[in-house]
């Protein structure tokens, strides 16, 4: 069987456009035309952009609304194999929208052709900074994970590639605002999807630093704040990616061709933006009737969605992965931990928060159908990577809600966290960290290599020493570097951990 390719595309814009002819067949499918120039810089090639962004782009073009395409290039050199294979199908890909809408079942194909060009930045830089000195280029959006944007010292060595995204970032407008004399016109919108508190303010404040590091003009750095914009935005879809192989090849049969780059995604999508209406202009997605609002007040977006639909994530993942559970469905159809999370939600969580209380039982309400949702195989394995850094975002402020008035923690909090820690019982093992599950099975962790390296020697220390259970809880929950606080010091919280430990070691398992 063909892997997917531009004869496909014209086919099925042949059969929306009910024409032969190519260019009116091209603009029903929402084809790149050949003669449009890039205007959108892409840094991530992953499954999160490709299920959100690039949909809503193409959904624009299909419109009318939105001109240009994007060019696609990977953050890390580890990335190319995607940008590989996604030349290998004529930059192509098959996105897969599954679930309910408002309540009617849907599946939805779309072909995804809004890129123009991929290319890996680390074997091709000068058409990178080539690309950064198009007069046509006017946004930058990427997705590099939460670890993407932090600073890390870096040297500047002409006509070499910059490895981290803020610090190519820095380079490439230093370049722009060369080719441009500084021309105030000449900026960037910058459109960071990373699920970082103000993310947009965090990559620009990343790019200030390597531009002071390497001594670049004052007056450059000015142009990079009054010239260009930042945008701090929230995005909300679950993108689930690849599917089963199974299905995926139920398809590949059904559709006469294979796509390596198959995306599976919710029909849920939101996409809050800090800034003015009229931004609307550039990135028409709202007028192209997608879930994208302007706003001037991001944080109840984010808090809202950090706390309840990540934070239940990382609640229910550690505990999902110690039983044996391997989706968020099948997790939340387990009548014990369905109903923990629910409970853990509603009791503990919202009360934390300062928005009216029956909105937010409603949003988490369409989180859990969401989380049901039969056609998206969410799988715990993904959402647990990183979960120490995911913690302290999503959880621990909830925890602290209650530390801070001398409270005890609320039960099932207190049971996420105790799941968390022995979710982290790891011992290294070749090139890996393992944990072992409540049945004996052992499971790769996936985490910064140095919270994992400090979680598992003070789960060392703790069996040599033959300490009691509370002392182990107390010693974990010390470790600020993990936490950003000693959290031993909270009221009664080593103590509630140790108890929960307790209540499974002899079978109880919430
Ligand atoms: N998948 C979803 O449902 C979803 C929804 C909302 C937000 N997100 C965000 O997306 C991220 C995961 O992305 P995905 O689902 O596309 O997964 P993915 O594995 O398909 O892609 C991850 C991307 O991040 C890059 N990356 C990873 N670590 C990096 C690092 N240290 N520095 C620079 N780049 C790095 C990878 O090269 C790749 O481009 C999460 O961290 C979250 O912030 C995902
Ligand atoms: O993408 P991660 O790994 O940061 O987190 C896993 C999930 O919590 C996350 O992907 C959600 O599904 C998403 O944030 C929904 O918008």
């Amino acid at each position: 069987m063909n892997k997917l390719n531009r004869q496909q595309l014209q086919a099925a814009g042949a059969a929306l456009g009910q024409s032969p002819d190519k260019h009116a067949a091209n603009a029903a499918a929402g084809a790149y035309p050949n003669d449009a120039p890039v205007t959108v810089l892409q840094i991530g090639e992953g499954n999160f952009l490709r299920g959100f962004f690039d949909w809503m782009v193409q959904e624009s073009r299909k419109q009318g609304l939105f001109r240009g395409g994007v060019a696609v290039t990977q953050p890390r050199p580890s990335g190319k194999p995607k940008i590989d294979a996604l030349n290998g199908q004529d930059r192509l890909y098959t996105l897969v929208i599954r679930g309910l809408d408002n309540g009617e079942p849907v599946e939805r194909r779309e072909l995804i052709s809004v890129f123009a060009e991929a290319f890996d930045p680390y074997e091709d830089w000068q058409r990178l900074v080539r690309l950064a000195e198009s007069p046509e280029l006017r946004i930058v959006v990427s997705n590099t994970t939460e670890a993407g944007i932090a600073y890390r010292p870096e040297a500047l060595t002409e006509g070499e590639p910059i490895v981290s995204y803020p610090g190519k970032i820095a380079y490439l407008l230093y370049r722009r605002y060369l080719a441009f004399g500084g021309a105030a016109d000449r900026g960037l919108l910058f459109l960071p999807c990373e699920l970082l508190d103000r993310n947009g303010d965090a990559l620009k404040e990343a790019v200030l630093k390597y531009a002071a590091d390497w001594g670049l003009p004052e007056a450059f750095r000015e142009w990079v704040t009054t010239a260009n914009r930042f945008l701090n935005s929230l995005v909300d879809r679950i993108v689930a990616g690849y599917p089963d192989q199974e299905q995926a090849e139920a398809w590949f049969a059904e559709w006469g061709y294979r796509d390596d780059l198959l995306c599976v995604a919710e029909p849920y999508h939101l996409w809050a933006i800090e800034g003015e209406p009229e931004l609307d202009e550039l990135l028409p997605f709202a007028s192209a009737g997608l879930n994208v609002v302007w706003t001037d007040t991001l944080e109840p977006y984010r808090k809202r969605k950090v706390r309840i639909l990540n934070g239940a994530h990382t609640l229910m993942t550690p505990l999902g992965i110690l039983c044996g559970v391997e989706y968020v469905r099948e997790l939340m159809e387990d009548e014990t931990l369905g109903a923990f999370v629910r409970r853990t939600v509603g009791e503990e969580i919202i009360p934390t928060l300062p928005y009216p209380q029956d909105e937010m039982a409603a949003y988490a309400n369409e989180v859990f159908d969401r989380y049901l949702n039969p056609f998206v195989r969410h799988r715990l394995s993904d959402i647990a990577m990183n979960s120490v850094s995911k913690f302290k975002v999503r959880l621990l402020p909830s925890l602290e809600h209650y530390a801070l008035k001398g409270e005890r923690a609320p039960d099932g909090l207190a049971r996420g966290l105790a799941a968390l820690l022995r979710y982290y019982r790891v011992r290294q093992e070749e090139n890996e960290y393992r944990g072992t599950a409540f049945d004996g099975r052992s499971y790769a962790v996936r985490d910064d290599a140095e919270a994992l390296a400090t979680l598992a020697a003070a789960w060392d220390e703790a069996g040599r020493t033959r300490e009691t259970p509370e002392e182990t809880a107390g010693r974990l929950l010390a470790c600020e570097t993990l936490w950003g606080k000693d959290l031993s010091q909270w009221p009664g919280l080593a103590a509630q951990v140790a108890q929960v430990w307790a209540e499974w070691t002899k079978g109880e398992r919430t």
